[in-house]
Parts: C-alpha cells; structure tokens; sequence
C-alpha cells in the first residue's frame, strides 16, 4: 500500500556524495550483508549527527566508509530525494565531491564500482535514489 505522506513523521537527514573521477564515472558502494537493504549499490554517506553541519557529516561519512580525505569547501550540493522510509521519512541531500586525497577503500562496503549514471539502472539501488539517476546525469552532462 502507498504511504501516507500526509502523516506525520520524523524526518532523517542523510548526507550522500557522487564522487566523481576525472573520467566522468561515479562511486557506488554495495551495502554489506546484515544491513537493511544489503546487496543494493549507494551512493557513499550516511547520518547527519545531531549538531552537524551536511558538509561535515559528509566529510566524517567519507573518511570512515572510504578512508579519503576531502575539504569541507569541495563538496558542492547537487540534488536531493524525498521518500519515506520505514516509519520515519529520509531526506537524501547528494553531493558532487570531485576532489580529495586518497584512494577510495570499502572499509564497510562489500564493494566499490565506478559507474556511469546512465549505467546506474543496471544496478539495484535503494528506492530513493531512483530520482537522483537522471538529476545526476543532467548535472553531469
Ligand atoms: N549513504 C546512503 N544512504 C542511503 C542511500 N539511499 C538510501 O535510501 N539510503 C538510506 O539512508 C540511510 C543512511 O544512513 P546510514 O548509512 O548511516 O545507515 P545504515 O543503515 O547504513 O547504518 P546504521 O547502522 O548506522 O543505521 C540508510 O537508511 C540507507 O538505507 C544512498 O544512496 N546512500
């Protein structure tokens, strides 16, 4: 059954970056077995802490999922998602990040592939980042 999104609910702000090689491809990670939605493939990111600013939230998520290190003034806002999920409703703000230092490392991904957005749809992603594809791919273009 569709939710209600007339209901009330508590929002979860979710910091996310595309991560963008200088070839024009883009870093999705693979959830790991025993988390909600393992096997899908997402962008880099997570919880925005309470008292966290997006931006730092993004450049902590970065450095613990990937072990890069990116400057707060580098990450650029791209588009965002909208969708409920579970009893609480997800506000996915996504990034482009197109600098940082080190080599990107799936310290809890099951994997890491770089991707073209138009070959995105060939990989499962979390329902809510079925929008951000095109987004992307527009920014992109
Ligand atoms: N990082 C990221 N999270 C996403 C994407 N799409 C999407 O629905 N999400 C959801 O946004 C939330 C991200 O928070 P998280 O990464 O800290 O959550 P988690 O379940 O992995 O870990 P947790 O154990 O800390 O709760 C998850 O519920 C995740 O499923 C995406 O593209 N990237």
């Amino acid at each position: 059954m569709a939710k209600n999104l007339e209901a009330p609910t508590t929002l979860l702000p979710v910091v996310a970056a595309a991560l963008v090689d200088g070839d024009g491809r883009v870093l999705l990670q693979r959830r790991p077995p025993g988390k909600a939605m393992a096997g899908l493939w997402e962008f880099p990111g997570g919880k925005v802490e309470p008292g966290e600013s997006p931006e730092r939230a993004l450049v902590r998520e970065l450095a613990e999922e990937l072990e890069i290190v990116v400057d707060p003034a580098c990450v650029r806002p791209a588009c965002f998602a909208s969708a409920a999920l579970g009893e609480r409703h997800l506000i996915l703000l996504l990034y482009v990040v197109d600098e940082w230092t080190g080599e990107p490392r799936a310290v809890e991904a099951s994997g890491l592939a770089w991707v073209r957005p138009a070959e995105m749809r060939a990989l499962p992603m979390p329902p809510a980042d079925e929008p951000l594809i095109d987004l992307l791919a527009r920014l992109m273009a």
